[in-house]
């Protein structure tokens, strides 16, 4: 199964600071439904473990969260793309929960729902705590420049990973 697991915020769409609060400050990034799209139809599975603590501060509810995820699948399904599991952790940083990167939690969530290994399976994010949430479950971490990539670039990286200008350039070296 050629499985895809990617990070939200700052690589399927724009980040902020002030955290994506309403549907209307879901942007995605210019090329990342593409190529979803892409990739969804070339026979893999992509999938989506996201930090989501902004429920957890009030910023917003779930119903405005799945407003988002609704608008990300039908955008890829325009494309003629599927998008597969979303997990997200509505977890505070200080509730001590397994799913809130960069614990596992969710990678291992996806996993057991397609019921195949993590091992090799690249996981693309644009901040530190994804890419150590991805070497803790032997992922591949890969990361990208668009969100806070930039930032985190800044410091070392953990070795072994990869790195690419944004989504699309992800999906143009995982595509023939
Ligand atoms: O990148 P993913 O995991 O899809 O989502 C990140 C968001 O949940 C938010 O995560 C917050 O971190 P804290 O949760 O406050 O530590 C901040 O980094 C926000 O800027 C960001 O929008
Ligand atoms: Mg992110
Ligand atoms: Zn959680």
């Amino acid at each position: 199964m050629k499985l895809l697991i990617l990070d939200r915020d700052g690589v399927i769409n724009q980040d902020s600071d002030a955290y994506i609060k309403s549907l209307d400050e879901w942007i995605p990034l210019p090329g990342a439904i593409a190529a979803i799209a892409r990739l969804s139809r070339a026979g893999w599975t992509v999938a989506v473990a996201t930090n989501q603590s902004g429920i957890a501060r009030g910023y917003y509810d779930l119903a405005t969260l799945e407003s988002m995820h609704a608008r990300l699948r039908e955008l890829v399904a325009e494309q003629g793309g599927e998008l597969g599991l979303i997990v997200h952790c509505p977890h505070g940083p200080d509730e001590g929960c397994e799913c809130r990167k960069p614990k596992p939690g969710m990678l291992r969530q996806i996993a057991a729902y397609y019921d195949v290994s993590l091992k090799g399976v690249w996981f693309v994010g644009d901040t530190r705590g994804d890419l150590e949430a991805a070497l803790a479950v032997d992922c591949q971490p890969v990361l990208v420049k668009t969100g806070k990539g930039e930032r985190t670039l800044a410091k070392a990286l953990p070795e072994g990973t990869l790195v690419f200008d944004d989504l699309a350039a992800v999906a143009s070296h995982l595509l023939p």
